[in-house]
């Protein structure tokens, strides 16, 4: 492992990176990453930023500002940046409390300002609304369109085996529609993928009544989850935006795997079939949320070959042993807050076993907001405090009016 020891190294007794600094404290020369690049409005100075993380050398660009290297002695030395002019593949780990998503939310704040990129942030707790206040920015409803979802998903995602009859009934009768070829695709009125299309089409099946009633009565609690909407943004919609988050609050697990799902793959596969256009940061928090059932697959691509196609990715999560194992490992950026559970300190180290050493449990920081960053790129670690918000963090405790929102919203998507 490769620490740069320039304010504290995170392994302790492993050698510096060759090089660096030794010194503690401010980098007194900004290298050329403080040249803004001309012409870009949004684009973010980087404002003596002595080091950025995620890039080699010293090439320009744009850049993320996040905070500051931490001394041993809790002083803050230099900035220190992200890249922001590549795409990057990042997992953001830490026990409860320790700043995940306030920092998933100072990055997400430093995206929106950056020229030719765009943050869509997966918000399970309604802690993001406040990246609204950007400009630009803006908080919308979970919603997808059922068409995105291919046939072979159907079974998985409303909790039937797709070998059982009722699976295999409502996986051929989604392929028939999305082909235009069903009964009833060109008669209903309906868009011919809506739920209620395939429910209509289901009922005029060739099946046994058990069989089609099991395919519909699934297909109606799914529709219940209220997030099927023909009109849903596409992902150009998506991307086009300075900064989305999307309020997946009162969303159930599998409806949070299908939003995944839909989001992780579509980003994809718009980024391979367009290759033009602002480049997606999807921005996850609670990532093992969304990492279940059909999400998994769709992240792990993004994971595995996301970056090619210029899709990024940064996955927050108190639980990285809960995330795949091509999580860690592919990662390019690992941001670590403390974690005590022995198994997510594990999960972590094993995933990174050439830059984290077996003393990694030690040597994460421990208070809020301050983080342990490997940066797969210059082979380094770093121990660095996060800067403070620019928009409000809503990661306060539950209170009363704020469950009482919650139903309601529910209440609003299940009557559409
Ligand atoms: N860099 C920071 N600077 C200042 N305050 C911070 C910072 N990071 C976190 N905090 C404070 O700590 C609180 C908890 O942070 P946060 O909500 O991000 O925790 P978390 O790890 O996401 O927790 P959970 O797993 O429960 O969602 C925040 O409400 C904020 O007040």
């Amino acid at each position: 492992m490769q620490v740069d020891d320039r304010n504290r190294a995170a392994g302790g007794e492993r050698d510096p990176k060759p090089g660096a600094d030794p010194k503690p404290g401010v980098d007194p020369e900004p290298g050329p990453d403080s040249e803004p690049k001309p012409g870009s409005g949004r684009r973010p100075k980087a404002g003596g930023a002595a080091h950025v993380l995620g890039r080699e050398g010293t090439a320009g660009g744009a850049i993320l500002d996040v905070g500051a290297f931490l001394a041993r002695d809790g002083s803050t030395g230099a900035p220190v940046a992200i890249d922001a002019e590549n795409p990057h593949a990042g997992v953001l780990v830490g026990k409860r409390g320790t700043g995940k998503s306030y920092t998933l939310g100072v990055i997400a704040e430093e995206l929106a300002r950056v020229e030719g990129v765009s943050p869509i942030v997966l918000d399970p707790m309604g802690v993001f609304a406040g990246l609204g206040e950007l400009p630009g920015g803006r908080v919308i409803d979970a919603r997808i369109d059922p068409a995105t979802l291919s046939p072979d998903v159907w079974p998985e995602l409303l909790g039937l085996d797709p070998t059982g009859a009722a699976g295999s009934l409502l996986w051929r009768t989604v392929e028939r529609r999305q082909n235009g070829c069903g009964a009833l695709a060109t008669a209903s009125e309906d868009d011919p993928t809506s739920i209620a299309g395939i429910l209509a089409e289901i009922e005029t099946a060739d099946a046994p009544d058990p069989v089609k009633r099991a395919a519909s009565n699934h297909l109606r609690l799914a529709d219940a989850w209220g997030i099927f909407d023909p009109a849903a943004p596409t992902m150009g919609e998506l991307t086009g935006a300075e900064a989305t988050v999307i309020d997946c609050r009162s969303l159930t697990p599998a409806a949070m795997a299908a939003v995944g799902h839909v989001i992780a793959r579509g980003l994809y596969d718009y980024r391979i079939e367009r290759g033009t256009g602002p480049l997606p940061w999807l921005l996850v928090d609670e990532a093992h949320a969304f990492l279940e059932g059909i999400g998994e697959p769709a992240f792990r691509t993004l994971f595995t070959r996301g970056r090619t196609p210029g899709v990024s990715l940064v996955c927050a999560t108190q639980r990285p042993s809960a995330l795949p194992d091509v999580a860690v490992s592919q990662a390019d950026l690992v941001i670590a807050h403390r974690l005590t559970a022995e198994r997510d300190v594990d999960a972590l180290r094993d995933a990174q076993p050439a830059y984290l050493g077996e003393d990694l449990g030690r040597v994460l920081p421990s208070g809020t907001g301050e983080a342990l960053v490997v940066d797969d790129r210059t082979e380094s670690a770093h121990v660095v405090r996060v800067r403070e918000r620019r928009t409000p963090h809503g990661g306060d405790s539950p209170t009363a009016s704020g469950i009482e929102a919650n139903r309601a919203r529910a209440a609003r998507r299940r009557n559409g």
